[in-house]
């Protein structure tokens, strides 16, 4: 499990820590850390021009006592300070170990020596601001960052991007698109919520020996969904494995509807029921002779394809009866925030989740966090809310995001194939929350199986289901 924790929890922690260790060990470990990670990365530090972008705080610091021991190492290593204040030690160090340190600006603009640095440099380390940030960056800042951008130098980001919001993943303002990130102690909610996931890159975790509390945000990893899937024993049968019932595709989208029921299958039920118009019932039997039709099962999958063939009262009932159920797609527009939803699991993508809580879809992309949580409050209901990094925000305050898919899974039917298996996880015995975390690592799982960095379509993710299931489980 990863977990991230708030700047509150990680301040905290820290003090704690420190209050216990001889003054500065916490910054040496972070500092060595982020040097080896930087080693690692230019495949040796002899050599390497390296500059660091030196904020006001302990962020500089951090980057400035990495650049000594990369100094050390025979790297090249340039200080530009951004600020008037600057870690003295930290600056210290890296002059002792042959490092150099210019200031950012000259009177207009960029001095064309901090141009030429960074225009030569293998890395740029930004250590700017960490947790201790706000949203954005200064103006010099900001043109130093454009320049390494400019020259298409990449960047390495201390703990955090600078620019981004820490606590809320959000990037209201310009912020540093690092090429990775080392991070401290514990991820913080930027490392897992996009946009500012994607700012982050690939993050490295430094353990530096914090005592954290229960987390904000946790990230399932493999094990963690291993030990939450349903598998059946000896005495199950198709009946005690669970059964879930699809409503779902139309004629308007009878695909859907195969689509669904594909990623229904690929999930650990013992039976599959179809309940649709005749013509999408045949076409799901053709496709999938398993299928059946009308009858008990433990789960609902409801919503995806079912286009203007809306039964809302219909929907209602089965929301309100005592079955677990996902709700996706058109079913959507059957939710009201008045009944006992506590076993609904939604799924929508941004857009479906701005429709349903009256703001803009440009508003819930900026804001993922906080609107996946405020529905999941609003209606009652665990929410999963999909996109590069998806989001899934139960009713009681817990929150899980699912990180592992590949841009090619943005294609169309795919968020069919995930609710057919929510479907299927929740028949199978799992909560909402749970049901979503499996859900989505395996169909992200499944999809990086079958694209293998090629296109992919909705029916190859839900084939490739029972491998990425079966390495999970083996
Ligand atoms: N506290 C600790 O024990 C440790 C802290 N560490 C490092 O220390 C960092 C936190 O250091 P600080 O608390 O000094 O804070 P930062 O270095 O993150 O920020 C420093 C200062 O920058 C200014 N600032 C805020 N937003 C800005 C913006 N948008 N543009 C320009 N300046 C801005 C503020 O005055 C802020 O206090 C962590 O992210 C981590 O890198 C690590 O060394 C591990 C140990
Ligand atoms: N950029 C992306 N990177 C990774 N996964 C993505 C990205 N964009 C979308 N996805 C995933 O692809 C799926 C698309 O589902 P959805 O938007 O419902 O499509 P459809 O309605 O056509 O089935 C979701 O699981 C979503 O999380
Ligand atoms: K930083």
């Amino acid at each position: 499990m990863r977990s991230a924790h708030t700047v509150e929890q990680v301040r905290a922690a820290e003090a704690e820590l420190m209050a216990r260790l001889p003054e500065g060990t916490l910054m040496q470990r972070a500092a060595t850390g982020l040097a080896v990670a930087i080693s690692n990365f230019l495949g040796g530090t002899y050599g390497a021009r390296v500059v660091l972008l030196i904020g006001s705080g302990d962020n500089g610091g951090d980057a400035l006592y990495a650049g000594a021991q990369l100094a050390r190492r025979g790297a090249q290593v340039t200080a530009v300070l951004l600020s008037t204040k600057t870690h003295q030690a930290g600056l210290d160090a890296l002059k002792t170990a042959g490092g150099q340190a210019i200031p950012a600006a000259a009177s207009a603009g960029v001095s064309g020596g901090v141009v030429r640095e960074i225009a030569g440099a293998d890395v740029v380390v930004d250590g700017i601001v960490g947790i201790g940030g706000r949203p954005g960056l200064r103006p010099e800042a900001l043109a130093v960052v454009q320049v390494a951008e400019e020259y298409g130098v990449p960047i390495v980001a201390v703990d955090t991007p600078s620019g981004v919001d820490v606590d809320t993943g959000e990037t209201p303002e310009p912020h540093v698109n690092a090429a990775f990130t080392v991070t401290f102690g514990t991820h913080k909610i930027c490392h897992f919520v996009d946009p500012a996931a994607t700012a982050c890159g690939p993050v490295h975790l430094v353990d530096i020996g914090l005592d954290l509390p229960p987390a904000e945000v946790q990230a399932l990893q493999a094990a963690d969904i291993k030990a939450l899937y349903p598998v059946p024993r000896g005495e199950s049968d198709k009946y005690s494995r669970g059964v879930v019932g699809l409503m779902v595709g139309s004629t308007q989208y009878p695909g859907a509807a195969v689509i669904a029921t594909a990623g229904a299958l690929a999930g650990p039920v013992g039976m599959v029921r179809y309940i649709g118009p005749d013509a999408v019932a045949s076409a799901v039997r053709e496709a999938h002779p398993e299928v059946v039709g009308d009858g008990r099962v433990q789960a609902w999958t409801i919503g995806s394809g079912l286009g203007d063939e809306l039964d809302i009262p219909r929907i209602r009932e089965l929301l309100d009866a005592e079955e677990p159920v996902v709700l996706d797609a058109d079913g959507l527009k059957a939710l009201d925030d008045a009944g006992d939803h506590v076993d609904v699991l939604i799924t929508p993508h941004a857009g479906e989740l701005s429709r349903l809580l009256g703001v803009d879809r440009a508003t819930v992309e900026a804001e993922r966090l906080k609107y996946a949580r405020l529905a999941a409050e609003r209606f009652d209901v665990t929410v999963l809310l999909k996109g590069a990094t998806t989001v899934i925000a139960s009713p009681d305050g817990e929150v899980r995001v699912n990180t592992n898919a590949t841009p090619w899974l943005a294609t169309a039917g795919a968020g069919d194939v995930l609710a057919g298996l929510c479907g299927a996880l929740l028949a199978g015995g799992l909560t909402p929350l749970d049901a979503a975390s499996v859900g989505a690592y395996l169909h992200a799982a499944a999809a990086n199986l079958a694209s293998d960095g090629a296109p992919i379509t909705a029916i190859t993710v839900a084939q490739a289901l029972p491998e990425a299931t079966r390495r999970l489980l083996s």
